[in-house]
């Protein structure tokens, strides 16, 4: 079999993990040969990719970032797009399927290729949101988190040094893991994410009774978040390529509203895209990895349309449908849990 890989959206550490283990599985399983499309869904549109064999996944790894490129290119646009046109590429071309590696967009845009056209094709879920549904972690989360602890810990020392507040924004468009996550681990004393308004006098009492203590106070907010008072998350770099509103600046936001109502001096640090660059943690390694041979297992099963998701420790396959249906949010007894230790 001859297989295509992409990736698509934004990037995130452990996607070179996962097209190693494909290549890797695919040749010393099945023999298969393996074709890399560059620039995601364009690289398909375009019919622009290149040979992938063993030698050129040597060492992989713990490489960031994703050696075919990515993009938000629609593959339903352009004169090569849609199933017809893309099916006629990968005829012409003697590719029998796609991996295609992403995350909610990209794999609905596999699944609508694969129910509409019959495209062959295997999804591998990615973000280091942590947002994607049916499978229980999706790799880049934990790298992201090492990142957003590592920060918290050196804004503690800092902040501790001037008796300041410190309000550190993390990644997290919809769902607030990776600020629950990091936020815990870190000792934060106020998380903030986007399934939890709150109101900015609840975060000064929270803040305030840190003072109190005679600590620092340090608050996580999720750039998603918003107040209780406003009605979408904060966005002033307007859209990204697929026209959503470009997130950022919510912690540039409250900093001076703490600083004005409790009279404590605050500052603000955006990680941004610190969080998806560099190496991939071990974790997100083996989980990758995992997944790039677990979805050529699924292509030599003739599994089309379905995706390779983390289920307790198992590799599983289920349906894209599954895990593009909804989102995976923080539950509220995750939220009540960790709230507990805020203050
Ligand atoms: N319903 C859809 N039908 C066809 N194409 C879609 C659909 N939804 C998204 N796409 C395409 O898939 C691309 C990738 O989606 P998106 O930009 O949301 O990245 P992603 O894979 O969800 O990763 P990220 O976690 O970075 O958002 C989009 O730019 C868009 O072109
Ligand atoms: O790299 P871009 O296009 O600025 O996208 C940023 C978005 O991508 C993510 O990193 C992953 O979906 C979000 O957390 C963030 O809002
Ligand atoms: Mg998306």
């Amino acid at each position: 079999m001859k297989i295509g890989l992409l990736t698509s959206g934004g990037d995130c550490p452990g996607l070179n993990a996962v097209i190693r283990g494909a290549v890797l599985k695919g040749v010393i399983s099945h023999d298969a040969e393996f074709v890399g499309f560059r620039w995601g869904w364009r690289g398909v549109v375009e019919g622009d990719f290149m040979p992938l064999v063993r030698h050129d996944v040597r060492g992989l790894s713990k490489q960031g970032g994703t050696i075919l490129g990515s993009s938000r290119t629609n593959p339903y646009e352009g004169a090569g797009g849609g199933p017809e046109a893309i099916q006629r590429t990968l005829d012409e071309n003697g590719i029998d399927a796609i991996i295609a590696i992403g995350g909610e967009g990209t794999l609905t845009a596999a699944r609508r290729l694969h129910d509409e056209g019959g495209i062959n094709i295997v999804g591998v879920p990615k973000t280091i949101d942590n947002d994607l549904a049916a499978t229980d972690y999706s790799f880049g989360f934990d790298t992201a988190v090492e990142i957003a602890t590592e920060a918290i810990d050196r804004l503690r020392t800092t902040a501790e040094s001037h008796g300041r507040c410190m309000v550190l924004e993390v990644m997290g468009r919809h769902v607030g893991w990776i600020a629950l996550h990091s936020g815990m681990a870190g000792g934060a004393h106020a998380i903030l994410i986007p399934e939890q308004p709150q109101s900015i006098e609840q975060i000064c009492e929270w803040v305030e009774s840190v003072r109190d203590r005679g600590r620092a106070p340090l608050v996580v907010v999720a750039e998603g978040f918003h107040l209780d008072t406003m009605e979408e998350a904060h966005s002033h770099k307007g859209l990204d390529a697929f026209n959503r509103p470009r997130l950022g600046g919510i912690a540039e936001q409250l900093a001076p509203m703490i600083e004005a109502r409790t009279g404590i001096e605050s500052r603000d640090t955006v990680l941004g895209h610190i969080q998806r660059g560099g190496a991939p943690s071990a974790y997100d390694r083996v989980l990758a990895t995992r997944l790039g041979m677990a979805a050529v297992e699924a292509a030599y099963d003739g599994a089309w349309g379905s995706m390779v998701a983390l289920r307790g420790t198992d590799i599983e396959v289920v349906s894209i449908a599954e895990a593009t249906g909804g989102l995976n949010t923080v539950p509220q007894e995750r939220y009540d849990e960790a709230r507990i230790l805020f203050g």
